[in-house]
């Protein structure tokens, strides 16, 4: 039984950047589907934090209010027996006739919050403003948001208004509802820094309580930023009022992100520009204290600790959340939970945790300043197909809601937060020099599989699989002969994986039609008998396959619903294996791919297009053959994401973006900036390739739109593969021209 509740809630900051409002609910699509709601339902939460937002229900003003889409969603959450901690601003300035700068805003807020309770008499646990610290700061102090302003004066003004607003607003919703419970949330970390900086962070350490602080009417004269308050333009009467009547939240609620605890240095030469800042005495960069050798991180228990000393109230954790791969987010919620469990253990009054943007959210790397759709996906993915796609989160948060226990084998390691590679940077104070790390990887985890320890995909899986910190063994032919049961058994045996990752196959697609015996055994007889195995054994299957099980005839790209029609002996071989493994493992992922291009693989496309650009000699390139190319990092990484998620069956992942052979070889010149290169741009037939090449095998699909754009692959790699063209001419020419030879020339 959990001795804690799980929460969840869903991201729906709504800020106004000039004219503009950014409203998280019309990205992710909530605003239409309802639908989510049941999907939420599924987790076994007991509390959802939810919007009524100001800026939606009265945009233009209070007394021409639209209900209409609260009304249906706090009655289908009624209907789910689902608790609503009604949010009224999230990361806002209220509607165009308020703003935080604005006296009215307070007074607006209540009679808004009376309006709701009105309409919601029922609705108990309300957060009037999320975050309120959080809002002034990027507002008021940093200028990201409106009103945009940028200092001290007005980031107390915002402040204080916003606590002023959650006070009026909370006695007015308790005239209608006296029992309504005020769950105030705010951002919650700590601040460290080298010596010099010490009287700043220290200054912040005591901001970051302020919301919670003057709620609870500690802000008196001998508060430690009562003079700073003072000398920024706020009444002492303003403070006073909430001594004498204060309204200590019934839950005070703590958002910890892995980036909340900062780290300010002075040495600005060893920190990108865009940490840079100041204060009125110092220049300094403001990064996250995780990536900094020699600080040791508070951490959320700590952190909860502290809470509870400070107020002996109740206490949730309203927002848990990690923009990272899907391992690391299970992993992040995971220490969230142990922390608060192991509290409520020793006697601390925790409530719940919160699963946090269970759709996910959009262009906070832009701090919601861009509409870039920078998506980050939460419990569920909102970039497969048409509804939200369950990750593995689900199964651990309905696991967590039920029993507080979950287990799975990515758990058994620590997070990139806890690892030696997470450095970039180093405390001054305590290294003269950037320390160098080796990544560790622990062997009590049971393994991933990786077959194919040769080849290009092989090779790169296992990099991919040692940054995420995922326990794997890269095996060779010899070591496992995927077509040989025996040895399939065997390896299975001695390692005991909990899943078999195939990237090995024959993929010699023009000499496979003069040897397709051995093109079947690699590519079809493997992957039948590894899901032999993996079916016996219980263990999980992801193989790939390709584009060229297709025979090109269709105008438009291949989704996975489509019937491959394979025109040579490779395709063939590939669609066999689809067929076979799928009906012997109906649970196998089998991940369709195209053209693979990356770095450090030298036997691909854009490699030879680039060096023969860089040569100044002229490139052939197939003009009427209609392609989608893959950046095999990309490709990985989100084949990683959709095997932890048990996804299965037939998935297309290649990166958007149609093009010939011929106009891939343009785009990479344009990308390199290369101008006089000379592409041949011909038709296949004068390529006198044995094996025939579909005109289309443009790979499209109905399952996810998890893929980035080929561009955006191709301006990642291109620099890193012409450095590594120009340091190979190099070499070559110091080999063929040893260096006397060199200064004659
Ligand atoms: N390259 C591409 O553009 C595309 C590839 N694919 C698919 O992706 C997968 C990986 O391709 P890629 O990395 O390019 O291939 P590579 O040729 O680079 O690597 C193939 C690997 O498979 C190993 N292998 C072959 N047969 C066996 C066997 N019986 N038992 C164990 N290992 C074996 C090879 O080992 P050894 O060195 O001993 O021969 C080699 O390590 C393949 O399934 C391919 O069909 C799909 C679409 C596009
Ligand atoms: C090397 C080269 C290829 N091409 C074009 C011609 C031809 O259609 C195509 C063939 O190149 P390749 O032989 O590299 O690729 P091909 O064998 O067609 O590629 C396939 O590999 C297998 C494993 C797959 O699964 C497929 O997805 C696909 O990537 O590329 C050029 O136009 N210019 C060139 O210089």
């Amino acid at each position: 039984m959990a001795i804690i509740d799980l929460w969840g809630g869903v991201e729906c900051s709504c800020n106004r950047v000039g004219e503009q409002f950014f409203d998280q609910l019309s990205r992710n699509g909530h605003w239409e589907r309802i639908s989510d709601l049941d999907l939420f339902a599924s987790l076994g939460i007991k509390k959802l934090r939810y919007p009524v937002l100001w800026e939606h229900v009265a945009p233009q003003s209070l007394d021409t209010p639209d209900w209409s889409w609260s009304d249906e969603r706090l009655q289908r959450l009624q209907q789910l027996q689902i608790d609503p901690i009604v949010g009224l601003v999230h990361h806002g300035s209220g509607p165009v006739y308020t703003d935080l700068s604005n006296d009215n805003f307070a007074p607006l807020l209540a009679q808004y919050a009376r309006m709701v309770a009105e309409r919601y008499p029922w609705v108990t646990y309300y957060t009037p403003v999320n975050e309120p610290l959080t809002t002034a700061r990027f507002s008021c102090l940093y200028g990201f948001w409106y009103p945009h302003q940028t200092s001290d004066k007005a980031f107390v003004r915002a402040l204080l208004n916003q606590v002023k607003g959650t006070k009026l607003a909370m006695q007015a919703i308790r005239e209608i509802n006296p029992a309504a419970k005020l769950v105030q949330t705010e951002d919650l970390g700590q601040t460290h820094s080298t010596k010099l900086l010490a009287y700043q962070a220290a200054f912040e350490n005591e901001r970051r309580w302020l919301s919670f602080d003057l709620l609870c009417g500690k802000v008196t004269p001998k508060h430690k930023l009562w003079n700073y308050l003072i000398q920024n333009g706020v009444e002492p009467t303003e403070l006073l009022e909430f001594v004498e009547s204060p309204l200590p939240p019934d839950i005070f609620g703590i958002n910890h992100y892995i980036t909340s605890e900062r780290y300010l240095d002075e040495h600005l030469s060893i920190f990108p520009l865009h940490t840079h800042g100041s204060n009125a005495h110092h220049k300094y960069a403001d990064v996250e204290a995780v990536r900094v050798k020699g600080v040791e991180r508070t951490g959320i228990k700590n952190l909860l600790q502290e809470t509870w000393q400070r107020y002996q109230g109740e206490i949730a954790i309203t927002e848990a959340h990690l923009c990272c791969t899907r391992e690391e987010q299970m992993r992040w919620f995971m220490e969230v939970w142990g922390a608060a469990t192991e509290l409520k253990q020793a006697g601390v009054n925790i409530r719940a945790v919160t699963a946090w943007a269970l759709l996910g959210s959009y262009d906070w790397n832009s701090l919601l300043t861009r509409n870039n759709s920078h998506y980050e996906n939460g419990v569920f993915d909102l970039r497969m197909g048409n509804k939200p796609w369950s990750t593995a989160l689900v199964k651990m948060l309905k696991s967590l809601s039920k029993t507080g226990k979950y287990q799975h084998d990515v758990l058994q390691h620590k997070g990139w937060w806890d690892r030696e590679e997470r450095y970039a940077y180093w405390h001054r104070d305590v290294y003269i020099s950037k320390p160098t790390h080796k990544p560790i990887l622990d062997k009590k985890q049971r393994p991933l599989l990786i077959t194919g320890a040769t080849g290009t995909l092989g090779q790169a899986f296992g990099r991919i699989c040692q940054d995420r910190g995922l326990h794997y063994h890269l095996l060779t032919r010899a070591e496992m002969d995927i077509a040989n049961p025996e040895s399939v058994a065997a390896a299975v045996a001695r390692y005991n994986p909990w899943a078999i990752i195939n990237t090995a196959g024959y993929v010699r697609v023009d000499e496979a039609e003069k040897e397709p015996g051995k093109c079947y055994r690699e590519n079809t007889k493997g992957p039948i008998v590894l899901a032999e195995i993996c079916k016996a054994a219980n263990i999980q299957l992801l193989t790939f396959s390709s584009d060229l099980v297709f025979d090109g005839k269709k105008a438009t790209p291949y989704v996975e619903e489509d019937q491959p029609n394979p025109q040579n002996v490779y395709g063939n071989s590939k669609f066999l294996a689809e067929k076979e493994v799928l009906r012997i493992l109906p649970e196998a992922l089998v991940i369709r791919t195209s053209a693979f291009f990356g770095i450090g693989d030298r036997d691909n496309f854009v490699y030879f297009a680039l060096q023969s650009f860089l040569q100044g000699n002229p490139f052939e390139a197939v003009n009427d053959i209609k392609i989608t190319a893959t950046y095999i990092p990309d490709l990985i990484q989100n084949s990683l994401d959709l095997l932890i998620d048990q996804a299965n069956g037939i998935w297309h992942l290649a990166n958007s973006g149609t093009f010939t052979w011929a106009g891939l070889a343009q785009s990479i010149a344009d990308i390199a900036l290369l101008k006089d290169v000379q592409i041949i741009s011909q038709p296949v037939s004068s390529f006198r390739l044995s094996a025939y090449r579909p005109h289309n095998s443009v790979l499209g699909s109905t399952k996810s739109y998890l893929m980035p754009s080929v561009e955006s692959a191709l301006q990642r790699c291109i620099p890193v593969i012409m450095q590594t063209i120009a340091r190979e001419r190099t070499a070559l020419e110091q080999n063929l021209f040893p260096a006397e030879e060199k200064l004659s020339g």
